[in-house]
């Protein structure tokens, strides 16, 4: 093996047992796939937007992982989770799609706690943070008709490997387990259970409790932050909320303004 790092035989993802565990008739995912590496999952998705919602695409290495903004999003090959789905929620009015990127954090929060027993904040839009290191992030994009939600998790990556210093992995943070396959499987149960929710609830996220959730793991509400916007003064104040398009409420000066996900070039915590 050439790898830099020879002690780091990490093993790689069961696809065969993913399959029997997650793609169960009448449920929401209706194909997996493992790829030893592409270029991004969230992109190969777009390009399949069309067909039914249930698509999951997961991959061994990115080679043009990305993130919000055209950030990039790196990671050594099988040193974590780079999955992708579709999800096409028609009935739901598309100002609500907002809060899939946010059902998503809440349930990546709620798998990395149960299975790897590290607690984790979310910091809206889309990371996970572990205190203020970042363990994870979430891209959803609109594709046709439907979503591609993508989510980036470091799972054993050392110090040594971590793309930016602010980043951390469950390894660094002390994890029960840095095996992956359970990860992922409470993952992909955790989002279907709580889009069903939603779904049902015709995107309502106060009416299905995903508000609540949302807002009892974010660590930026109820805090002061300072929103940079593009092309427009940046907006500091108290973060109170989020509204029925999960857009982040922030008093300014001049009050109460909702930010969204697509507009916010950084959100910071203000002295
Ligand atoms: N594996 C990784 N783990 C953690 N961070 C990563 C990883 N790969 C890339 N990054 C960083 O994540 C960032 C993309 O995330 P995002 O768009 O949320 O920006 P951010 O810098 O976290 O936002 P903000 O400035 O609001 O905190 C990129 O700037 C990139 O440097
Ligand atoms: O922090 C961010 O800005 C979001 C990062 C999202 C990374 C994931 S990895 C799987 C999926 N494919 C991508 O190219 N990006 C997302």
């Amino acid at each position: 093996m050439d790898s830099p790092y020879k002690d780091l035989d990490r093993p790689p993802l069961s696809e065969a047992a993913l399959r029997r565990a997650l793609l169960v008739p009448g449920g929401l995912w209706r194909e997996l796939d493992v790829l030893p590496e592409t270029g991004s999952t969230n992109a190969d998705l777009a390009n399949r937007a069309d067909e039914a919602e249930g698509l999951v695409l997961i991959a061994e290495s990115q080679v043009a992982g990305r993130g919000r903004l055209d950030r990039r999003w790196t990671a050594p090959p099988r040193s974590g989770l780079a999955v992708s789905m579709t999800l096409a929620p028609n009935e739901v009015p598309v100002a609500r799609w907002g809060w899939l990127p946010l059902l998503a954090g809440v349930a990546a929060a709620s798998a990395v706690s149960r299975v790897a027993g590290v607690e984790v904040r979310l910091k809206w839009p889309n990371d996970l943070l572990v205190g203020e290191r970042k363990l994870a992030g979430i891209l959803a994009e609109r594709a046709g008709s439907s979503v591609v939600l993508g989510i980036g998790l470091n799972v054993s990556l050392h110090e040594e490997e971590l793309p930016v210093p602010t980043a951390t992995s469950l390894l660094l943070a002390g994890a029960d387990s840095t095996d992956r396959d359970p990860i992922l499987r409470a993952l992909l149960r955790e989002v279907e259970e709580w889009y069903t929710r939603w779904r049902l609830a015709g995107g309502d996220a106060r009416a299905c409790g995903l508000a609540t959730a949302y807002t009892d793991a974010c660590a930026t509400i109820g805090r002061r932050v300072r929103v940079e916007l593009p092309a427009k003064p940046t907006l500091e104040g108290p973060a109170t909320g989020i509204d029925d398009e999960g857009r982040l409420l922030v008093t300014g000066p001049e009050g109460p303004v909702a930010v969204g996900a697509g507009d916010v070039v950084h959100v910071r915590p203000a002295g």
